[in-house]
């Protein structure tokens, strides 16, 4: 008997995207689900059970075994530092985490760099030798520079659009993101079975479509 796998999937942007991707690779993932607002979807005849979580918490679900396998921007990957397996390169929600400012900035003693990732604005400065005051956001990040509540930001740039509407101009890119498939370290052992075979179905798919 094949073991039900509970998986925490991001509501929001990545959603769609991963879910489009499960049922490529073969699930059975039924359409109603994906503007249900149900937390909790059950799909027996995949042997899955869906737990919708906001993106930043997947980490946390699957950490603590909640969920044995989740989908989650490699962003918050760095950001949250969970003790979980990352296991496959989903390839999608691609974009990438940069340092953002004015077109005309200028390097300034101590700046301030405004961010939904302090652990990674935090770190990659440090790597750098650069002293900064991280401030802490949680959306919205391109108006702390326009409104004078910080220096640079560091933050998310997929198409550019956001940044050209609002006059910003992309300084540094730290990192490329896309989403990831993790996995819980004691789920991995002993639903080894099932989570390989969901891997190796998502792996074809992925090589044959070159997502990565
Ligand atoms: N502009 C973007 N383009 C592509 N992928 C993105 C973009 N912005 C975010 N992502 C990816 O999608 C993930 C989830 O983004 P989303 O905006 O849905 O999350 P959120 O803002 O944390 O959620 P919520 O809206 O519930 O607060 C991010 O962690 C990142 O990996
Ligand atoms: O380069 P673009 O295609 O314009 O995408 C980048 C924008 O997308 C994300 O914001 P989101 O829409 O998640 O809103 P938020 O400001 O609430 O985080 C990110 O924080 C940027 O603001």
């Amino acid at each position: 008997m094949q073991d039900i796998l509970k998986v925490a999937m991001p509501k929001g942007r990545i959603y769609k995207q991963a879910s489009k991707l499960f049922r490529e690779a073969g699930l059975t993932i039924p359409d109603d689900i994906d503007d249900s607002r149900k937390l909790i979807i059950s799909v027996p005849e995949a042997r899955m059970e869906f737990i919708m979580a906001k993106p930043v918490d997947v980490p946390t679900y699957v950490e603590y075994g909640v969920a044995d396998i989740g989908v989650v921007g490699k962003d918050v990957l760095m950001e949250e530092n969970r003790n979980v397996y990352e296991l496959l390169d989903l390839g999608i929600a691609r974009c990438r985490m940069s340092v953002i400012g004015l077109p005309d900035w200028e390097p300034v003693l101590n700046p301030r760099v405004a961010t939904k990732y302090p652990n990674v604005a935090s770190q990659y400065f440090r790597e750098r030798g650069q002293q900064v005051e991280v401030i802490k956001l949680n959306g919205s990040i391109e108006l702390a520079p326009l409104i004078g509540l910080a220096d640079r930001i560091v933050d998310m740039v997929e198409t550019g659009k956001t940044l050209e509407e609002n006059g910003l101009v992309e300084q540094e890119q730290i990192f490329s993101i896309t989403s990831r498939l993790i996995a819980n370290r004691v789920s991995y052992r002993m639903k080894n079975e099932t989570i390989q075979a969901l891997c190796d179905k998502l792996q074809i798919l992925i090589a044959s479509t070159s997502r990565v």
